[in-house]
Order: structure tokens, then C-alpha cells, then sequence
């Protein structure tokens, strides 16, 4: 038994090593830039705060623009990586923009951002540094997606056919449910899907989630008997065919995304997550549907070069003859079945469908809430798409892309703006720097926020010029700034001006800032694609439909943080306004599959 001394001496010692241990592990905030003092001292610094937000709003990003406010500084930062530097929290539009545009040798892809995905795709360029020649590689391999060809002759009509079909649904929905809401958020991520699914391979429209939906609401004369209530608020329930497998999976794998954001260890908990059922079964459902879909792609392409079929056109056969021709030029057989291309062809279903969707959703609920914006709208459409209304048929995919109607473009963008779905752009300081005067060391990560102070929201704090970058000095005035009185409004007209020379109103994309897509080489790379896809979708919708007012027990603005900020709720109360059947006009219209 030790003697009482040595016992204090131990003691003493396991406290130093204790207190040592402590001090190591606790945040080093960076000098001079403000932080909460009480996290400082926590081993888990702003951690439990966030998780606690977390759990009483299911939101996360907003937790940091709330404390922007409380700190009213238009920098600082957070401590939400224990044994890691902290990350610097910026609020300022100028600032933010400059960083994405201009700064891109000092600030890349972040890690954080990148481990999000590292773990489920670990071969696509989303997670890989600017500077890694892998990354520009992989862009070589799908750069032809976003050409104007490719988009006008590929995407367009496979999404204006998957919209058309989910308006057909809605059509259907909004006949059964006699003027009571019902919940559109889930339809329309199905819908995305299915369009992004068809752009990707070449699916048949008829395999999609939304025709399962269709057929099974067309073969019902009436709801069930209690589904339709004496109250005409109340929310009608329809019945659902299930999920397609490979679909399925997919929702599970893009789910799981969200769970890695601000996890301490996020290839850890990404691990643990993978050993679930649930995702091992997807995962193992995912490999599948792309491994057979590039032997099919494959056979395709042969049959194609000995002339045994005309050339198709989908993004993994574009992906495939871009492979082939890479192969030919550096002497080498193609490689088809590489990580890479399950994880750039995988990319594009998880990318492509959840960030229109929840945009998309949330415009659904701007609009049902401004009547006056869909009636200026609509009556927009009216007299641009003189043609489509004197023959009683939707606008095609051609008509929608040609048009050029700047309150459609104003009310898209506002949707965009206001949609958060990108609440913020993180990228790391690749080199030590300086910002608003602060010293930046390498390897930090810093938070651009898009979703409030200077965005959605007055600024907050001051910031001497002099302190800017000498870019971002430069760059003064090139983007507006938002009116801090109703920045937080949804305003269609904050985007609209008046040409000097023509007296016509015309759409400004410069009148103020947002980050919804991120910006500069690394923002987001379906841009365009998002855009066109919009477009449709807020022509077609307002063409068949009035969206009418909700009740207030289904018209929450809550949200929740998952990959993307989605509304909790997305219900809507139609009318259709097509006067002919839906398929009479589908068939008429789209000239599609
Ligand atoms: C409204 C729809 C969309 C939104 C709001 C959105 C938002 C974003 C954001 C915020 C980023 C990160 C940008 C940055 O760090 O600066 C991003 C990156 C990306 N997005 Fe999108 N996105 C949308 C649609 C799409 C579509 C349709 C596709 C493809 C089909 C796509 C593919 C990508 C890819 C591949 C990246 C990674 C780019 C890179 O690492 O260089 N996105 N997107």
C-alpha cells in the first residue's frame, strides 16, 4: 500500500497530467477574431449548443447566423471540432463573394464539406481539392453535361416529361381531394428523382416513381371512405404504391449524408453508420442498378459504333464515350467499371435531385402564400405563351426555354434566394492569410453564410474598408445590396429594373447577393441544369394549377437541416386550371416518353 506522501504525489501528478491533458484538448481559439468565452472552456466547445439547437429546431446552419446576431460581428468563430481549429463564421456578402471569386488560390474545397461525402462517394470530385489533378480529370469526364446541347437536347425533355407527369398526378390529386390540401414535398422529391434518374440513364419514364403514383390514383374513381372529412382544411391521405428498390436506396444513401455534417469524428460515424442494415442493403441495391446499367451502357455503345443502333443520349453514355476517347488518346483499353465512374454517375442522382426538389418545395409554399405574385405570374405566362394558350395545351420544353419573361425570372431567383437550400459555402484556407484583418492560419475552415445577416437579415457589425482584401476593394458596387428593411421578405420585384435605354423592366442577377449555389470554380456545378429544370417546373405548375391558400396547421416555415434546409411541411391546395384531360395533354405536349 502506498504511504501516504507517494499518495499525494500521484495524485498531484495524475492532476497535472489531467489539467495538461485538458488544456491541450480544449479549443485555441485564433487571436483577435470574437468567440462565445463559455465554449472556450468547454473540452467540446460550441458542440452541445449546436446539438441542443439541433434537437429543439431539427435546424442547423441557422444556429451560426443567430449567433452572428448575438455577437453582432460579421466574423468569428466556433469551436465544433474537438482536437481541431476552429472554424471562422463569415457573414458579410462582399466578404463571402470575394473569397469564392477571387481568393481561390488562398481557399479550396473544404475539408468539411468534402468528408461529407467522402465517406459514400469517395471517388467524386466534390470532395477533392481544386489542385489535385484527379479533380480535373473528373470534370473532364463530365464537362459536356452542361453544355447548352447536351441540356437542350438531353435534359429538357426528360424533365419537362417528369414534371408533366407529376402535374398529371397532381391533376388527379387535386380532383380526388375536392379543394382540401394534401402533401406535395414527398411527390415532388419523386419527381426530381425520376428526372434526374432519366438524364443520368436511359429510364424509361414508366419505371419511375411518379407513373407507380399515377397509375394507382387513375384507377381510383373515389378515396377511401373517411379520407375526404366535413372539414375542408383538413389534409387528404392517398395511397402510395412502394418505393422502387433502387430508388429507395437511393433516399436512404442521400439521407445518410446529413448525418456526418457536424459529427466530431465524421469518418467514424460515417463507418458506423455503413455497418446498419439498412445501408448495407442499399448500398449493395445502389452497386447493382449502376454496375448493370454500364454493362448495358457498354453493349449499347458497341452496338452504336457498328451502326446496329441509332446514338443515345444520356449522361453515363456521354460519360461513357468521353472514357473511350480519353482511352484512345493516351494508347490505354477504357476503363469502365472504376470506382470513379459509380461515384460520378451516383454524384449526379444525389445532387441533382434534392437540391432542386427542396428548392423547388420551398417555392411551392412562396407561391401558395403570394397570391398576388402567382397572378402577376401566371398572367405573365399568359401573354408570353400566346401559342400554347389559343390551343389549350401546356408550353413545350422549347417554347419554356426560348421565352424570356423577366417577372418568371425574378420570382425564380427570389425562390432560389429565399430557398436557403445551400444555407452555406465552406471552403479551407489553404495557406496562412489574413481576413477583415484577422490572421487566418492554413488548414482552417471557414463558414461563408447565406442564410442572415446581410443576406436575409441587416448586417451586422461594421467593417472599415480598409480591412478588405484589396480584391474585394476592387470589386465595390459589382453586386448590389439588399434593402435591410425587407431583405427577409419574399420580393419577386427586388430583382427587376428598368432598362435606361428601352424604358422595359427588365431581370437584374446582379441586384443583390446570395449564395444558394456557392460561386467561383468550385460552386455548384449543375447550376445551369437547376435553373432550366425551375423554369419548367414554375411554368408548368402555374399553367395547370392555382395554388390556394392553406391552413395555418400545415404552412409551417419550420425546417430541418438534412443534406439540404428542407421545410418540414410542403402541402398544397390546387385547382386545376387545364381545362383538357391530363393525358390528352401530356401526350400532345411533351413528345416525350
Ligand atoms: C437548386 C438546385 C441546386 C442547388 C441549390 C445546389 C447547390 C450546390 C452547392 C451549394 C454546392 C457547393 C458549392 C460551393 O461549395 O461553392 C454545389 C455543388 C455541386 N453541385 Fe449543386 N446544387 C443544385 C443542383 C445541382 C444539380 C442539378 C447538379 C447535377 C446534376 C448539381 C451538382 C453539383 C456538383 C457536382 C457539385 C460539386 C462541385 C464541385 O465540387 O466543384 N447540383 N451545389
Amino acid at each position: 500500500m502506498a504511504s501516504l506522501p507517494t499518495s499525494a504525489f500521484i495524485g498531484a501528478l495524475l492532476s497535472l497530467i489531467i489539467y495538461i491533458a485538458y488544456r491541450k484538448c480544449r479549443p485555441h481559439p485564433i487571436p483577435g477574431i470574437p468567440y462565445n468565452k463559455d465554449s472556450a472552456n468547454r473540452l467540446l466547445g460550441d458542440l452541445p449548443r449546436v446539438k441542443q439547437y439541433a434537437r429543439e429546431t431539427g435546424e442547423k446552419l441557422s444556429w451560426f447566423a443567430l449567433e452572428a446576431q448575438k455577437m453582432n460581428t460579421p466574423i468569428f468563430q466556433v469551436f465544433i471540432k474537438p482536437l481541431s481549429k476552429p472554424w471562422v463564421v463569415v457573414t458579410d456578402s462582399r466578404e463571402s463573394y470575394d473569397i469564392l471569386l477571387r481568393r481561390t488560390k488562398e481557399f479550396d474545397r473544404s475539408d468539411t464539406f468534402g468528408n461529407i461525402f467522402r465517406g459514400l462517394v469517395p471517388d467524386h470530385h466534390i470532395s477533392m481539392k481544386s489542385v489535385n489533378p484527379e479533380f480535373k480529370a473528373h470534370r473532364r469526364l463530365i464537362q459536356d453535361l452542361m453544355t447548352p446541347q447536351f441540356l437542350n437536347e438531353v435534359s429538357a425533355p426528360r424533365l419537362y416529361a417528369s414534371f408533366s407527369a407529376l402535374f398529371d398526378l397532381w391533376t388527379e390529386k387535386a380532383r380526388l381531394a375536392q379543394g382540401r390540401p394534401f402533401i406535395a414535398g414527398d411527390d415532388f422529391f419523386a419527381a426530381a428523382l425520376d428526372a434526374i434518374w432519366g438524364v443520368t440513364f436511359p429510364q424509361d419514364l414508366k419505371d419511375g416513381i411518379i407513373h407507380a403514383r399515377l397509375q394507382l390514383l387513375r384507377s381510383l374513381e373515389t378515396l377511401q371512405p373517411g379520407s375526404l372529412t366535413s372539414n375542408e382544411d383538413d389534409a387528404v391521405p392517398f395511397p402510395e404504391p412502394p418505393m422502387p428498390a433502387a430508388q429507395g436506396a437511393i433516399l436512404t444513401l442521400t439521407d445518410s449524408l446529413e448525418k456526418t455534417l457536424i459529427a466530431p469524428i465524421p469518418a467514424l460515424s460515417f463507418k458506423l453508420l455503413s455497418m446498419t442494415k439498412a445501408m448495407r442493403d442499399a448500398r449493395a441495391v445502389k452497386e447493382e442498378m449502376i454496375a448493370t446499367e454500364l454493362a448495358r451502357g457498354k453493349a449499347r455503345l458497341v452496338e452504336q459504333a457498328n451502326g446496329e443502333q441509332p446514338a443515345t443520349r444520356c449522361a453515363m453514355d456521354d460519360i461513357l464515350r468521353r472514357e473511350i476517347a480519353a482511352a484512345q488518346k493516351q494508347n490505354r483499353e477504357p476503363n469502365y467499371d472504376t470506382r470513379t465512374m459509380y461515384d460520378e454517375l451516383f454524384g449526379l442522382l444525389v445532387a441533382g435531385h434534392d437540391t432542386t426538389s427542396t428548392t423547388a418545395t420551398w417555392g411551392l409554399k412562396f407561391l401558395s402564400d403570394h397570391q398576388e405574385v402567382q397572378a402577376k405570374l401566371r398572367a405573365a405566362l399568359h401573354a408570353n405563351f400566346t401559342t400554347a394558350l389559343r390551343e389549350n395545351r401546356r408550353p413545350t420544353a422549347d417554347e419554356i426555354a426560348k421565352a424570356h419573361i423577366p417577372y418568371l425570372d425574378a420570382t425564380q431567383e427570389e425562390i432560389i434566394r429565399k430557398s436557403n437550400t445551400g444555407s452555406a459555402i465552406s471552403r479551407t484556407a489553404t495557406t496562412d492569410t489574413v481576413l477583415l484583418g484577422h490572421h487566418i492560419p492554413k488548414g482552417t475552415t471557414v463558414f461563408l453564410m447565406g442564410n442572415g445577416p446581410d443576406f436575409h437579415a441587416p448586417p451586422v457589425g461594421s467593417i472599415a474598408e480598409s480591412a478588405r482584401s484589396e480584391s474585394c476593394q476592387k470589386a465595390k458596387g459589382r453586386v448590389g445590396v439588399w434593402d435591410a428593411a425587407d431583405s427577409h421578405l419574399f420580393k419577386p420585384e427586388r430583382w427587376l429594373t428598368v432598362d435606361a435605354e428601352t424604358g422595359r423592366e427588365v431581370f437584374d442577377s446582379t441586384a443583390g447577393p446570395f449564395l444558394t449555389f456557392g460561386l467561383g470554380p468550385r460552386g455548384c456545378f449543375g447550376r445551369r441544369m437547376a435553373y432550366m429544370e425551375l423554369k419548367i417546373v414554375f411554368v408548368l405548375l402555374l399553367w395547370d394549377f392555382e395554388l390556394g391558400v392553406l391552413p395555418e396547421n400545415v404552412n409551417s416555415y419550420a425546417a430541418v437541416d438534412k443534406l439540404t434546409h428542407q421545410p418540414r411541411q410542403c402541402y398544397l391546395r390546387l385547382r386545376s386550371l387545364r381545362e383538357t384531360s391530363s393525358a390528352t395533354a401530356t401526350a400532345a405536349t411533351s413528345g416525350d416518353s
